[in-house]
């Protein structure tokens, strides 16, 4: 699928240069990337906000445009715009009837109570603080238990034990049986809550798979030598002094780089005591997959 935003008098943006990504009924899927990625144009096209200049997109078995495919998804933009005038009761009242669902106060209420927000409930939205309002969108967002749930930055402007409190909806809805489309900078989040990962960059997509498929594979390395090593030695052999004494971590992509690193150490008189491959967060995988721009 491709996008090209056209521009009057300028050239046009490619925003996504052929993106081929399927994501699995069920499963809870991250797409992570830079800014300028393209990963808001995806998810606009996946709503149907947006249509592709190439390529088609289909969400749950129809096309994004279709309004009984958009009723079965459930969508937090990135920029919320809510009525600062009406109350929090009001504005999903608003949104089930919107959805075509029966308005509910019991069940709108136990929703405000599940992303905390019970006690602001009659409270205007506009003396709602950021955080306030992200979970309100959150909260509309799961109204009628959609299908799908396509959440752009869910966490934007929550506080650390929110983010404990979003995480634990988000994966309540996973085993509910609901998929998850997720875009998170949160790389920390995205880890803990999606089995399955895409990057984008640069309006492709650079990798993808089950989450720990990618954070296997790891290229670092920590060694532990036995007392009394040549500091100077082991750095112009590319050991990184690690936080105790004789650790050193290492970054070899492959076992003959890993080896002949450590031929140069022992050469200077290093004994290893202990060698260890170290896993990779999703960080790690990020920025060695698109670089330190990220
Ligand atoms: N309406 C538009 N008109 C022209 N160019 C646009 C438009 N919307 C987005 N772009 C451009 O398309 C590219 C992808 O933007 P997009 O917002 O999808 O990226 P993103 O990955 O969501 O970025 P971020 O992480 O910063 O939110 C960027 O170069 C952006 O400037």
């Amino acid at each position: 699928m491709r996008k090209r935003y056209r521009r009057l008098l300028r050239p046009p943006v490619d925003a996504l240069r052929g993106v081929d990504l399927s994501v699995p009924e069920g499963s809870a899927f991250g797409l992570i990337g830079p800014n300028g990625a393209g990963k808001t144009t995806f998810i606009k096209s996946l709503l149907g906000i947006i249509q592709p200049t190439d390529g088609a997109v289909r969400v749950l078995g129809g096309s994004p445009e279709d309004a009984r495919v958009r009723a079965r998804i459930g969508y937090l933009p990135e920029r919320l715009h809510l009525p600062n005038s009406w109350s929090a009761l009001g504005f999903l009242d608003m949104m089930a009837r919107f959805k075509d669902l029966v308005p509910d106060v019991r069940a709108h209420q136990q929703l405000l109570e599940r992303v905390g927000l019970a006690a602001a409930a009659r409270q205007r939205i506009g003396e709602f603080s950021k955080g306030m309002r992200q979970r309100l969108g959150l909260a509309s967002a799961l109204l009628g238990n959609p299908e799908l749930l396509i959440l752009d930055e869910p966490t934007d402007g929550i506080d650390p034990m929110g983010r404990v409190e979003v995480r634990r909806i988000l994966q309540e809805e996973v085993r509910r049986g609901a998929t998850l489309f997720l875009n998170s900078h949160l790389l920390a989040e995205t880890e803990r809550v999606c089995d399955r990962v895409a990057i984008l960059s640069g309006g492709q997509v650079v990798r993808q798979g089950r989450l720990e498929e990618l954070l296997r594979g790891g290229v670092r390395w920590t060694v532990r030598f036995a007392p009394g090593v040549d500091a100077g030695a082991l750095a112009a052999a590319g050991f990184l002094p690690g936080d105790a004494e004789g650790l050193y971590h290492l970054e070899a992509p492959g076992l003959p780089e890993l080896n002949a690193a450590l031929d140069r150490a022992r050469a200077s008189g290093a004994l290893m005591m202990e060698l260890r491959r170290e896993g990779q967060d999703l960080e790690q995988v990020l920025l060695s997959t698109v670089g330190v721009a990220a």
